[in-house]
């Protein structure tokens, strides 16, 4: 294959790679079968080996960085990650709408999420490409896990838009990874993780990318750092936009009107919750104006236009 030809077959195949790795791990909708992708993913790391040239850092191939970290190196985050304040009650829930009213009138609208048990990143994009990961920390410094984050089939190498921002989310193992994870671990002699969490922080922490790509980890994204600047008005309406620039974002959420619309959401899903993929421990309410949201403000450490209802602690069957 001459260079022009090579050139253009390298773009067409980071494009249809791409395409195909969202609608799998993104939309959970593949159009192809694996080993179809495969198969397009080995003619692709051919052709870059051939023509090094056309490689670029978004591309497919480059999920899985080659070397081994000595160590982490720190990140200050822009906007600190901040934590939340915990309800444990449904009386708990009322005291907090309670404080928003006094704060900001009657005409409130909540919108409630999944609080996804795993481990809060931060990722960067600049100009649309993914340039930086980082763990929480605490809260305004974390550790660097680009390379390890990379490996997150779901996170987008480049974004749909040239935008340049800075996005938040959970990063969580699937229940069926970590049942599996711990039948090898066990089957080695090693100690297994105690806990789906754990095990998506252990995996983060590996110096070591390709573990870590081993270790089928996900995300769920859930905000965005400067929402303002986006355009967005809303949490509902940062969701969205999230989902638009190609992130996977949880579909379960909802709008609530009322403090009652609230608990009918975490009753539900105190019921439901063992459905699901991938552990929760609790619910997070949050303001959906942003203007409201400014409103409020935050205290040093937390929000105060958002609440995580924290489900009871599972009794643990020895
Ligand atoms: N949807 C959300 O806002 C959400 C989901 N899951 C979580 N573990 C957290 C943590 C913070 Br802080 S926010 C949030």
């Amino acid at each position: 294959m001459d260079r022009s030809n090579a050139e253009s077959r390298v773009k067409e195949l980071q494009e249809l790679l791409s395409r195909y790795n969202y609608e799998y791990h993104v939309l959970d909708k593949p159009s192809v079968p694996d080993v179809e992708y495969d198969k397009l993913l080995h003619e692709l790391k051919q052709l870059e080996e051939e023509y090094p040239e056309f490689l670029t850092p978004d591309s497919p191939t480059q999920r899985i960085g080659g070397s081994v970290l000595e160590q982490f190196s720190k990140v200050n985050h822009k906007t600190p990650m901040l934590s939340l304040g915990n309800a444990f009650n449904e009386q708990d829930l009322r005291d907090f709408d309670k404080r928003v009213r006094k704060a900001v009138g009657d005409k409130i609208s909540y919108i409630c999420e999944l609080k996804i048990d795993g481990l809060a990143v931060s990722l960067r994009y600049e100009k649309g490409l993914f340039v930086q990961g980082a763990t929480r920390g605490d809260g305004s410094v974390g550790e660097d896990i680009t390379a390890n984050l990379k490996t997150i089939r779901s996170i987008p190498l480049r974004l749909n838009k040239p935008f340049s921002l800075e996005v938040r989310g959970e990063a969580f193992m699937p229940r069926s990874s970590f049942l599996q994870l711990n039948k090898e671990k066990e089957e080695r002699e090693e100690l297994p993780f105690a806990n789906p969490r754990n095990a998506a922080a252990g995996s983060l922490r590996q110096l070591d990318p390709r573990i870590a790509s081993s270790r089928n980890l996900d995300l769920f994204l859930y905000g965005i750092g400067e929402l303002g600047e986006t355009g967005a008005e809303t949490q509902s309406g940062g969701l969205d936009l999230l989902s638009e620039l190609g992130f996977k974002t949880n579909k379960e959420r909802r709008k609530c009107e009322s403090i009652e619309e609230v608990l009918q959401y975490v009753e539900e899903w105190t019921e439901k919750r063992a459905e699901l993929e991938y552990d929760i421990d609790g619910i997070v309410i949050k303001v959906d104006s942003l203007s409201q949201q400014e409103e409020l403000g935050t205290t040093v450490k937390s929000p105060r236009w958002a609440i995580a209802f924290k489900f009871p602690a599972e009794e643990v069957v020895t």
